[in-house]
């Protein structure tokens, strides 16, 4: 047998498992559609548009799974794309551990994609795959911020019915937004997910989980398109933004 290692294979996991309960009532919001696609379609299409990328794993709803396969078997992407469809748990990190369990031997590279981040350019994603080819252990894709960031204490007012006491103000200077997809060497990513407190006790990305074992995460700039489908008003956005997307392609 030989000695030569296997070139880096690279993952993508698609946590799609939610609700979007703030999104308001309807179906799932992965399966939700922008301009009548939907969101989860335009997400796997958006990993898949990188050459590295040789396995989609979506962690879809566990009431629609059978649906999830069904409507990415015909799905045409890159003839080296495989796609593998698996049930979620009750939480984003939970699904995304389920997602991690699906993953076969031979990558080494794994991308955490929000399924409601379904517009992200693939030069992002790229980039993100290129810092850890080169290295680094965990990469998110973030940007600065525009608004300036309050923090507060929510038990001392809004839970009391009064208004919030502020805490502090953090440096804005300093702080950027994390988007997806996020990157990992994968034994750290599934290092960090295997020590994991449950979710709300501290993380609410996978890179927060990395944080807690003292590794380095580093970022490199996100996409203004990469944006969270999270309230309607995101929904008006999605779509401008694919209407632009026709217009420059000129269809
Ligand atoms: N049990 C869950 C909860 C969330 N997610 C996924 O994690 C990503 C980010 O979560 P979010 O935007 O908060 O989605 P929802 O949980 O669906 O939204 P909401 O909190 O409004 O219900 C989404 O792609 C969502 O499908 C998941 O896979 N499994
Ligand atoms: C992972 C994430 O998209 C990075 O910004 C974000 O933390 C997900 O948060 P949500 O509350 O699960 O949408």
């Amino acid at each position: 047998m030989s000695n030569v290692p296997l070139p880096p294979r690279t993952a993508a996991v698609i946590p799609a498992a939610g609700r979007g309960l703030r999104l308001g009532p309807g179906a799932p919001k992965a399966l939700r559609t922008l301009s009548g696609t939907p969101m989860l379609v335009h997400a796997v299409r958006a990993m898949a548009a990188s050459n590295a990328v040789s396995l989609v794993v979506v962690v879809g709803p566990p009431d629609d799974t059978v649906a999830v396969r069904g409507l990415l078997a015909d799905l045409a992407l890159p003839d080296r794309t495989e796609v593998v469809v698996v049930p979620g748990g009750e939480n984003r990190q939970e699904s995304v551990r389920l997602g991690l369990d699906a993953l076969p031997d031979d990558i080494s590279v794994v991308l955490v994609h929000d399924a409601a981040r379904p517009l992200v350019p693939v030069d992002t994603v790229d980039a993100v795959i290129e810092a850890v080819r080169d290295g680094a252990r965990a990469v998110v894709p973030a940007l600065p911020l525009t608004d300036t960031v309050k923090e507060v204490d929510p038990r001392e007012g809004a839970a009391k019915g009064e208004p919030e006491p502020v805490v502090a103000t953090p440096e804005r200077s300093r702080l950027r937004a994390v988007q997806t997809p996020q990157g990992f060497d994968r034994e750290t990513l599934v290092r960090a997910h295997g020590t994991a407190p449950a979710e709300g006790e501290g993380a609410t990305d996978c890179a927060g989980l990395v944080e807690s074992l003292g590794e380095p995460v580093v970022v490199v700039p996100g996409h203004e398109e990469a944006f969270k489908v999270t309230r309607p008003l995101d929904l008006v956005l999605a779509e401008a933004v694919l209407a632009r997307r026709r217009a420059n392609d000129g269809f």
